[in-house]
């Protein structure tokens, strides 16, 4: 019996996750907060591994797996994961972004309130035993000004939540368009400076990336109002702590609401813990039932897709395309792959460049997992393990450029694909491939240019021949004798007394037979192509 696929869940998801992993078979260890070094141990023969944001995993880690495939996020950040070293290493990475969009945004709306109403510091004053009615006085959202950075999923939602309180609000996100800005009925703010003296609320939804870390920084304080509120409910080191500390103790900043920090769990010697008016919690935007089932549920199911079936989904460092792309692409993922082999097995050694023409309907789509394919393909007998998250640097790594063209050029097929290599010397081979029939099954239609008929399963004998009669019967006589089954055949006359000769075998050719070919005076050049 095949051993289960083990998948490591390395910080805590669901139960229905967790239930979900078992029912599809899986061998599913659960190991909370452990250590980098136990995570290195369990992770050497996990094929998945689930984490939140706590566990690290680091190209360290990453070395020791020895079978992973897929590791899943159940959330939206993955700057807990080596994303560069995961992809070198043929690792897909998978997040689930939805899951968390309300809770977060409901999470960072409850700061804005408690920055606006210092409930948390009149319940705790309570608890001292106090009745206060003078210290705790707030002030209200109507009319005010919100300020968001990061106008995606989140801060969407944010903006809703901020419009039903009356508020105005402003967005910085250079990647948003006017169009969306106004559909959301907000005003997009082209440079950060011109929005945070406007601002009495400023609240940041962004991944931490080198343009985003430290947006709010002693400068940025400096551009803002007196009296502002701000918040971060996404990543510590969008707002510099240092720079807040000060803005606070100026008077600059008249609350703060923090879920996420500089370096998780957060110091307990902050000077940023001495300020009444900052209110903190341990990065809980996620944490609500519902985004931990929705979360949780997904990450299982793109987690067992990927470790048993090879479906990869909300990949982050794999290319994904729509299902209507995929349903039109799907027929030529095997041609390609085919088209790729084929090349490299053709080519003289030290390729330098990959061309890939696409013609018909095919130049007109995404044709991202073709490229891929073809990739793959061609790495298939040159080295272990490429797959969609790794063929496109392992072609890298081999000094392979490679170039994709959508052709609006007529050609003999109503959909081709030509793959060209070109060699170090120079030398430009070439193979072209469509599908055909009721089946779309893969054909190899030409090699160099010449018309051939190849559908690809297993062996295929290339020979360059005289071009005279009886050489058929000859070559079909050494394969006989020796039991060789022709599945199909093609000659292609190539020059003046050349043909280009394909045996399409049911299984790969002995070294002797290849040999006794070889010997024939009448032919010229012999060479052995597997697909399988
Ligand atoms: N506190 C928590 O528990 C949670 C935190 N998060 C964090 O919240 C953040 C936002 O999450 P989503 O809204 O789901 O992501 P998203 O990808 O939907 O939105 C991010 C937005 O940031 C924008 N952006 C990127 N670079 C920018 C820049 N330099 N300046 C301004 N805007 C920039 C993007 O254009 C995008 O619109 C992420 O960092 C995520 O990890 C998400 C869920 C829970
Ligand atoms: O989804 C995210 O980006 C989060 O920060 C949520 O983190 P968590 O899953 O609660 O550890």
């Amino acid at each position: 019996m095949n051993k289960k696929a083990k998948i490591l869940v390395a910080d805590p998801i669901s139960p229905k996750g967790v239930e979900l992993l078992k029912q599809q078979g899986l061998d599913v260890v659960e190991a909370y907060g452990s250590t980098p070094e136990q995570v290195k141990e369990l992770i050497a023969d996990a094929e998945g591994v689930i984490v939140r944001s706590e566990t690290k995993i680091t190209s360290d880690v990453l070395s020791c797996a020895k079978k992973l495939k897929a590791v899943g996020r159940a959330g939206v950040g993955v700057d807990n994961i080596d994303i560069p070293s995961a992809t070198e290493k043929g690792v897909v990475v998978m997040n689930t972004p939805t899951g968390n969009t309300i809770a977060t945004a409901e999470l960072t709306f409850t700061h804005i309130m408690c920055g606006t109403r210092p409930i948390v510091q009149a319940n705790n004053s309570i608890r001292e035993g106090k009745w206060d009615r003078k210290t705790f006085k707030g002030s209200e959202l109507f009319h005010k000004t919100l300020f968001i950075l990061g106008m995606g999923r989140i801060g969407s939602e944010i903006a809703k939540r901020a419009q039903a309180f009356q508020m105005t609000v402003l967005a910085y996100d250079p990647f948003l368009t006017e169009a969306r800005a106004k559909s959301l009925g907000v005003e997009l703010i082209a440079n950060l400076e011109d929005g945070l003296p406007r601002a009495d609320y400023i609240t940041v939804h962004m991944p931490l990336t080198p343009a985003t870390k430290y947006m709010l920084d002693e400068k940025a304080f400096d551009k803002m109002k007196k009296g502002v509120r701000v918040f971060n409910c996404a990543r510590g080191g969008i707002i510099k702590e240092a720079a807040l500390v000060e803005a606070l103790k100026s008077g600059k900043v008249a609350a703060a609401g923090l879920d996420v920090y500089e370096s998780e769990p957060f110091a307990k010697d902050s000077p940023l813990r001495e300020f009444p008016n900052v209110v903190f919690t341990p990065h809980l935007g996620a944490s609500t039932k519902e985004a931990q089932e929705a979360c949780g549920i997904e990450v299982a199911e793109l987690i067992a897709a990927a470790v048993k079936d090879g479906i990869i989904r909300n990949a982050v460092n794999a290319p994904s395309v729509n299902a209507e792309t995929l349903a039109a692409v799907k027929p030529y993922v095997g041609l390609c792959e085919k088209l790729g082999t084929l090349i490299q097995q053709i080519s003289a050694n030290k390729v330098q460049k990959l061309k890939v023409s696409f013609y018909g309907k095919l130049s007109q789509l995404d044709n991202k997992l073709l490229m891929l394919a073809l990739q793959k393909g061609y790495l298939k007998l040159v080295c272990d393990n490429a797959n969609d998250v790794n063929a496109p640097s392992k072609l890298k790594h081999l000094g392979i450029e490679f170039e994709a063209v959508n052709s609006s050029a007529e050609s003999d097929y109503s959909e081709l694909v030509v793959v060209e290599s070109v060699c170090e010397k120079g030398e430009v081979r070439s193979v072209a491939g469509t599908v055909m029939g009721k089946g779309l099954m893969p054909r190899v239609v030409k090699i160099d240019g010449n018309d051939v008929e190849i559908s690809a399963k297993n062996s295929v004998l290339l020979l360059v021949n005289k071009d005279k009669p009886g050489m058929v019967a000859t070559i079909a006589a050494i394969l006989g004798n020796k039991n060789y089954n022709i599945a199909n055949m093609t000659v292609s006359r190539i020059g003046a007394d050349e043909a280009l000769s394909v045996y399409e075998l049911d299984e790969h050719p002995s070294s002797e037979v290849v040999a006794e070919i070889e010997k024939l005076d009448s032919v010229d050049r012999v060479k052995v192509v597997d697909f399988s």
